[in-house]
């Protein structure tokens, strides 16, 4: 714990848990006591667990280092190539989870769309938790397209490879919710956490222009041409960026006034906006 403490590690104890706990093969609830941590471990599980810690000391992922993430009830294959699913982006999967389980109560299904979705994480979700619901997901990287094809495999869940601005058009004007968390750092804010700055693959990251908010631009508009009127979309943005978020929904002209969500630690971090008026003509 003390070499993860000096690496500068966020969290050192919680890490050195689940990172005991990954090696004894044991959630870290059942390794019932941080006394385990004294005790001796088990041939071949010292050296392991000794390696691990190094690997996190010099900043690698905890998530990338297990293989896996866990997202509200669903847990993601993750690692090298794909963004590591937050717990932040879970209460903007509420919103969308929320929203889609009034539509199957109100017509029998719903149809969503996660833009962006990385591993799947909003996607898996939404198709677990919502019954009725009728989820597509969009990913552009090939390396991350891989990691969300192995995570929603089986689960229903139709998966799109390609640029969020322009896909789906099959669905356009037939969408209840569209669903975002896209790249959306301005690239002169590069990430201080080196979990972040070096694991993190640029393209999640970076939403390209001077704020940027150009990708999360294009998402915004391709939303609008999704939504059926009266849809919802949510979109996840930083903290610094709400004004900037509701200006860029609102200079579309084609939603109604858009308002910001907070998140479970009461930081605004998401435009919410209904679709207005009728479908968008092309
Ligand atoms: C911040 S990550 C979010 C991933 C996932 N939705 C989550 O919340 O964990 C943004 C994702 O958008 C993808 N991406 C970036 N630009 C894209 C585009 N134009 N079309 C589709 N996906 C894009 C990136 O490859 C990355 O996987």
């Amino acid at each position: 714990m003390r070499v993860l403490e000096r690496a500068g590690v966020g969290a050192p104890r919680v890490d050195a848990e689940v990172l005991l706990g990954f090696v004894l093969g044991v959630s870290r609830g059942a390794l019932g006591s941080l006394l385990v941590l004294d005790r001796e471990l088990p041939d071949g599980a010292a050296a392991a667990f000794d390696a691990l810690v190094e690997r996190r000391a010099r900043r690698e992922p905890l998530q990338h280092l297990t293989g896996v993430a866990p997202f509200r009830h669903v847990e993601l294959a993750v690692g090298p190539g794909v963004f590591v699913p937050r717990p932040e982006t879970e209460q903007v999967a509420q919103v969308a989870i929320d929203e889609a389980r009034r539509v199957v109560d109100e017509r029998g299904s719903a149809v969503v769309v996660d833009l962006c979705t990385g591993s799947g994480a909003i996607a898996l979700a939404v198709a677990t938790e919502v019954p009725g619901a009728r989820v597509h997901a969009v990913e552009l990287d090939a390396a991350a397209h891989a990691w969300a094809a192995r995570n929603l495999a089986g689960s229903g869940v139709t998966l799109v490879k390609g640029d969020a601005r322009t896909t789906l058009r099959e669905l356009d004007g037939a969408v209840d919710v569209v669903v975002s968390n896209p790249p959306y750092v301005p690239p002169d804010a590069v990430p201080r956490d080196p979990e972040v700055a070096e694991h993190d693959p640029a393209v999640a990251l970076y939403g390209l222009g001077a704020d940027g908010l150009e990708v999360p631009r294009g998402i915004t508009a391709a939303a609008a041409r999704l939504l059926r009127p009266g849809g919802l979309y949510v979109m996840e943005h930083a903290e610094v960026q709400d004004a900037a978020a509701r200006a860029m929904v609102d200079a579309t002209g084609l939603y109604a006034p858009a308002t910001t969500a907070d998140d479970l630690t009461g930081r605004p971090r998401m435009v919410v906006a209904r679709r207005a008026g009728a479908p968008v003509e092309h």
